[in-house]
Formats: C-alpha cells, structure tokens, sequence
C-alpha cells in the first residue's frame, strides 16, 4: 500500500496496492534534466496575511477562555504558473534543496473525482510513524524557530528555542498524544524525557524520538499510524475541539497535514506528516503551512512563522518571499 491519507481520516484516503514496488535506499537524487518548472506568474495569499494574524488572535482568545489548549493553525499561497507544473519536477527541485534528500509525490487520483489530475508534491521533516517487525518509532516535532545564516544567530535562536516555555508547552502536547495512543499498541514505549533541537535548512524544531515494542505482530504501520494521526502537531488539544475549529476556520485541508507514505505486505512501512508540501494542480501549486496555537502565542510572530516553512517550496519554485502579496 502507498500514497496518502487525508488531514481528515473520515474522508477518502489515496492509496494504491502497486502490482510491485522498487525500493532503493538512501536519499532521492535529484535529476536536472526532469527538474525544469515553468515560470510563475502570480503569488497569491489564501488567506491573507492579516486575516491569518486575525485568526491567530481569535484562536489565543479562544484558549485563554479554556475552550481549546492548542491548535494548529495554517494558511497557504497559491503558486500560478505560465504552463502545466510536473510534480516530479517539483520534487526534484525540492529534493536538491533538501540536505537529507527526503521528498514525496503522490498521485491523489485513487481519492475520487475531485482528485483526479491532482498529486500532494513535498519534503516532510516529519516522521509520523515507522514500523520494522515488531518495533515502531516516531519523532514528533513542534516549536518552531527561524534559522540564520550567521552561525552565533542561528546558535542563539536554537539555543532560546530549547529554553522557551511557550515551545515546551506546545510540544508537550504532542509528546503526550502519542505517548496516550500508542501505549495500547505497545508492551513496551520508550520516550525520551526531554526533547532535543531537530534543523530542517530553514528552521530548527523540538523534536522527541519515541520508541515502542507492539504488542502483537498483526498490527501494521498504517494501523500505527491511523491511531495516532492526526497528531496535535498538526490537529490540536482537545482533539475533537481543535478539529473541529479548525475546519469551521479553515474548511477542509485535503491532504495538507495528513501523512504520506507505505506499508508493505508484512505490516512494515513508514508514514510522513504532509507538510511543507504543495497540492499540484495543472499549472497551479497550493503550498501550504501552519504552527500550533498556545496561550501566549504571538499572531505576528505565528504569521511570520508560516512565511519561513514555505520558503523552501517557494525557492523551489524560483520565488523568493519578497514576491508574495
Ligand atoms: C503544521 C506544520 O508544521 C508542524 C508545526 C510545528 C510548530 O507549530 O512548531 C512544527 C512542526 C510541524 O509539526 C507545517 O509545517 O505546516
């Protein structure tokens, strides 16, 4: 099984059983030849930069009022270009620009109709949930700083990530789901007490590596990771609370912030969170990001947040951020 499931897990997933699969291992080489894009045309906000800073000061007020702890809140840009866009030369462009060079294009056909022509094309940090025989692993990330091209700024900036109380608090939750959801599946869980400094080439994140024993063979990684998702890295807490926000705010997100990846026929498999990724459409890319919602959340800096994770799609596309209205 490959492909994707969507942010919501009640509507149609896209996944295919493949007749076969080649696997190779280490990163995606990125191909020039396939990498060529066509020029973009217009960069627009959807929605606005200041009606997301609108939304974050309702979501804060919200929280503070007790309804909600977290949630994640997400914006995105709409990519026109000149001529059809090739997910595959989105994701080798994206591929280049990744150090790990760690990508996906999925073909959200199998989803229905409204999919047809459609592929979620991205470079997820973001490891959902892995499974190899009987053990799983996770590495949930969640507080967020931008990186600097001075090594003594980008080392402070990591350095205050690791101490604010607002990114430890907003990580927690995450942490704290999955140890919640998992502890069913398995006999054994590993959670390391605190979490650590995770870089992606345009911001540092907190991350937590988790590791667990399932308690029986049978249970698959996509089982693993149809218990877990979504997580509040990308949902929020309360979790039906936050869904729920988040779709009277946002509408229906698709496949942004769902999970990409496999699950071979002995129940291995790895999925990714859908992040900095871009739903490819014809001659058109919607790119998508958010960043979780706390009390004390500042809307500026949420705003600002979002600008810095879809940098990368954006280099990849050839627009740099001054582009965008
Ligand atoms: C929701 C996104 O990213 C998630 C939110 C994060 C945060 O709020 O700090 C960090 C990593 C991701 O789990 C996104 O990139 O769109």
């Amino acid at each position: 099984m490959v492909g994707a499931i969507p942010f919501d897990i009640a509507a149609p997933c896209a996944l295919r059983a493949p007749l076969s699969a080649t696997f190779t291992v280490g990163p995606i080489r990125p191909n020039e030849a396939d990498a060529v894009l066509p020029t973009v045309t217009t960069v627009v906000a959807d929605p606005s930069g200041d009606e997301h800073v609108r939304r974050v000061r309702r979501l804060v007020e919200r929280i503070k009022s007790g309804e909600l702890d977290k949630v994640v809140a997400a914006r995105s840009l709409l990519v026109t270009c000149e001529d059809t866009i090739s997910p595959m030369a989105l994701l080798h462009q994206l591929v280049a620009l990744d150090h790990v060079g760690n990508g996906f294009s999925v073909d959200l056909a199998p989803a229905g109709p409204h999919w047809e022509g459609r592929a979620l094309v991205g470079a997820s940090p973001e490891v959902l949930i892995r499974r190899e025989g009987n053990e799983v692993s996770c590495w949930p990330l969640a507080g967020t700083a931008p990186r600097s091209h001075d090594p003594a700024i980008d080392a402070e900036r990591a350095d205050t990530l690791l101490q604010s109380s607002k990114n430890l608090h907003e990580h927690a939750f995450v942490v704290d789901w999955l140890r919640e959801q998992l502890s069913p599946l398995c006999e054994s869980l590993i959670v390391a007490p605190q979490p650590t400094l995770f870089p992606t080439p345009a911001v540092w994140h907190l991350g937590t590596p988790i590791r667990g024993t399932l308690r029986a063979p049978s249970i698959s990684a996509l089982d693993v990771a149809l218990a877990v998702h979504p997580t509040p890295a990308v949902g929020g807490t309360p979790h039906q609370e936050a869904l729920r926000a988040i779709r009277e705010i946002e509408g229906d997100r698709g496949f942004y912030a769902g999970a990409v990846g496999w699950c071979n026929a002995e129940g291995d498999g790895e999925w990714m969170v859908a992040i900095r990724c871009a739903e490819v459409y014809r001659n058109t890319a919607r790119a998508f990001a958010g960043g979780g919602i706390v009390d004390g959340s500042d809307p500026d800096e949420e705003l600002a947040e979002t600008s810095v994770k879809l940098r990368t799609l954006l280099a990849a596309m050839g627009v740099s951020d001054a582009t965008v209205r």
